[in-house]
């Protein structure tokens, strides 16, 4: 079998095309709608993806709020970022690049964002909300994934999905999605305490990788005709490094490639979050 691909990058420009009319119509009615960034230190992948975000940005219209700080800045100076973005009527929605610094505190700056400015959906008060299914910005990858596989006419309802990480931004809230009574989902979500991992892959209808370590699902773990959504961004030696082994291809029913397939998408759903709060503001 070779496996469809789930390409994410076309999606992800069908995405923007929708998003780049709506910009044009928040123009002409006086709002401009602008992301912010805030990025901490020198990581070299989250300099690439802030680049990119900024770059997807001008292509659909949005204006864009760069936020860059040493590895060295203090709590409190990511703070005053926060603050001053809370603040700036031009930034309708903003995210803090993860991961930060060890050294500083990840969840209180999270929970010093606005939640109506919160373009990553992972305040706390939008993650309660999608707990409660009720209407909020919706985490980037996760929204992506259902996304993607809802354009393949991959079936969700129904499916049993192993999800492998629990991490906030990706395993976690996908969890949430899939089992919302739109989605009606089964999922399994798998993570270092798992005690056989294998087992519940195969089970699986549904794979969505996305624990950082290199080609942890193998083709033997796979059910035959399975759709495999590789979440996974490690480096090794410069290049991305995936969660799934390249041969799963010989046996899954789709696949992502990656790059080119959750990370574009990731980045579109960013866009929609800050359209739509732009949105927001004109009800
Ligand atoms: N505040 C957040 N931080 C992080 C999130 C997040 O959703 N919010 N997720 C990940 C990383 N991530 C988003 O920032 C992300 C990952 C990958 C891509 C992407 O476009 N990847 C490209 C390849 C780019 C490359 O050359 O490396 C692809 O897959 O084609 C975008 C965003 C952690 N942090």
């Amino acid at each position: 079998m070779s496996a469809v691909k789930l390409d994410g990058k076309a999606t992800a420009a069908k995405i923007k095309a929708d998003l780049k009319n709506r910009v044009a119509a928040l123009k002409e009615r006086g709002v401009t709608p602008g992301l912010g960034t805030v990025l901490v230190g020198d990581d070299p992948g989250s300099q690439i993806y802030v680049a990119g975000k900024h770059r997807d940005c001008a292509e659909v219209g949005i204006a864009s709020i760069r936020v860059d700080l040493p590895a060295t800045a203090g709590q409190a100076d990511v703070e005053a970022a926060i603050d001053e973005l809370n603040a700036s009527p031009a930034c309708t929605g903003y995210i803090v690049q993860l991961p930060l610094p060890k050294h500083l505190d990840t969840m209180a700056l999270l929970e010093r964002i606005d939640p109506a400015k919160d373009a990553d959906g992972l305040h706390p008060v939008n993650l309660g909300r999608l707990v409660h299914m009720v209407d909020a910005p919706l985490p980037c990858t996760p929204h992506g994934i259902v996304l993607l596989l809802q354009e393949y006419g991959v079936p969700i309802k129904g499916a049993e999905v192993a999800v492998v990480g629990r991490g906030i931004t990706v395993g976690r809230s996908l969890g949430l999605l899939l089992t919302r009574r739109s989605e009606n989902a089964t999922v399994t979500l798998c993570h270092t305490g798992t005690q056989d991992l294998a087992a519940h892959v195969r089970r699986a209808d549904i794979v969505v990788a996305a624990a950082g370590v290199p080609e942890l699902i193998k083709k033997d773990m796979v059910k035959p005709g399975a759709a495999v959504l590789d979440v996974g961004v490690s480096r090794v030696a410069g290049k991305i490094a995936g969660d799934v082994a390249l041969d799963v291809e010989d046996v899954a029913g789709y696949l992502t490639p990656n790059p080119g397939g959750v990370g574009p998408m990731t980045r579109a759903l960013l866009l929609s979050n800050v359209v739509e709060a732009a949105e927001r503001r004109l009800r």
